[in-house]
């Protein structure tokens, strides 16, 4: 089988080489593809602009390649790490460096320590899940790899094939750009996909919301019928969106937005629609009061 050990040994990577052999870590399980090329390393800790007010969250620490060179520049880093091996690793590698905290434990699952930047390789599977974790705690910066086709997501635009909820959400939340495309041949072991090192800078959206909770449901379910008439989606997603009335409140909407389809529309044009719902299952509810 091809060997984790030998691939990096004739990389020529002797650090990571002799704490992948010293530990047996065989990479793979958990979205372990460690950024060994110094090159971006160097370029993700850069575009992060630390200095010493800094304090770092950096999920999933790995053996602590990307940890040690933020630790240079930042007050402190606080490092979460899910697999109990590379815990180990990080405790013998940092254990004597002042400014490194150690999290053992599911970056999803922990409660995250007050930081404002946050700086990872993330483990892609719950690149979802753990960005609107993210999204939910005050920070001025983020730099964050993700796989290339779900960073493409997050930063498209309307009419383009990678326009989605991802999209919309990421809006509301954020500024977001794709900073540098990172080839396979970065990491040991060399992951199947490609990625991508995103900016992310949370701010207030920049269009009103009237109920985040709704307007988040609202673009989910019409996002899961994207290639249909927004007013389509609307009536075939109403056992999720329980909007009550209906038929009565689709014949209320601006017609020129809801007979094109989500896919179509700005971010701008979905919050426009989701709010007068509310304003119209709000209307509906006052005049059934008032009849009673
Ligand atoms: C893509 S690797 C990045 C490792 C290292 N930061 C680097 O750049 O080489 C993702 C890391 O996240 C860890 N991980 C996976 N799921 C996690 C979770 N739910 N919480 C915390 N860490 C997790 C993996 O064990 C792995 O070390």
């Amino acid at each position: 089988m091809y060997s984790i050990y030998y691939s990096i040994y004739s990389g020529g990577f002797s650090l990571v080489r002799s704490l992948l052999k010293k530990y047996n870590i065989k990479g793979g399980t958990f979205d372990q593809h460690f950024l060994v090329d110094a090159g971006y390393l160097d370029r993700i800790v850069a575009a992060a602009e630390l200095g010493p007010e800094d304090v770092v969250l950096e999920i999933g620490a790995g053996i602590g390649n990307l940890t040690e060179r933020l630790a240079k520049k930042a007050k402190k880093v606080i490092a979460i790490e899910l697999d109990p091996v590379l815990v180990r690793v990080l405790h013998d590698r940092f254990d004597k460096v002042e400014n490194i905290e150690i999290i053992a434990g599911d970056a999803l699952k922990v409660e995250f320590p007050e930081f404002n930047k946050v700086v990872s390789n993330l483990p892609y599977s719950i690149s979802s899940e753990i960005t609107f974790k993210l999204l939910r705690h005050n920070f001025k910066l983020g730099i964050l790899m993700y796989q290339y086709e779900f960073a493409a997501r997050m930063v498209s635009l309307p009419n383009c094939k990678d326009y989605s909820r991802l999209t919309v959400d990421t809006c509301y939340f954020a500024d977001a750009s794709i900073l540098m495309k990172v080839p396979k041949s970065a990491f040991q072991p060399a992951p199947e996909v490609d990625s991508a090192v995103i900016r992310l800078v949370p701010r207030p959206a920049p269009f009103e919301v009237k109920n985040q909770a709704f307007f988040m449901d609202f673009v989910s379910a019409v996002f899961s019928q994207r290639r249909k008439k927004l007013k389509n989606a609307i009536l075939n997603m109403n056992h999720v969106l329980k909007i009550p009335s209906i038929k009565e409140v689709i014949a209320r909407l601006p017609e020129d937005i809801i007979s094109k389809r989500a896919e179509n529309l700005t971010p701008e044009e979905l919050a426009q629609v989701a709010n007068q719902i509310i304003d119209l299952k709000k209307s509906f509810f006052e005049n059934e009061l008032n009849e009673q």
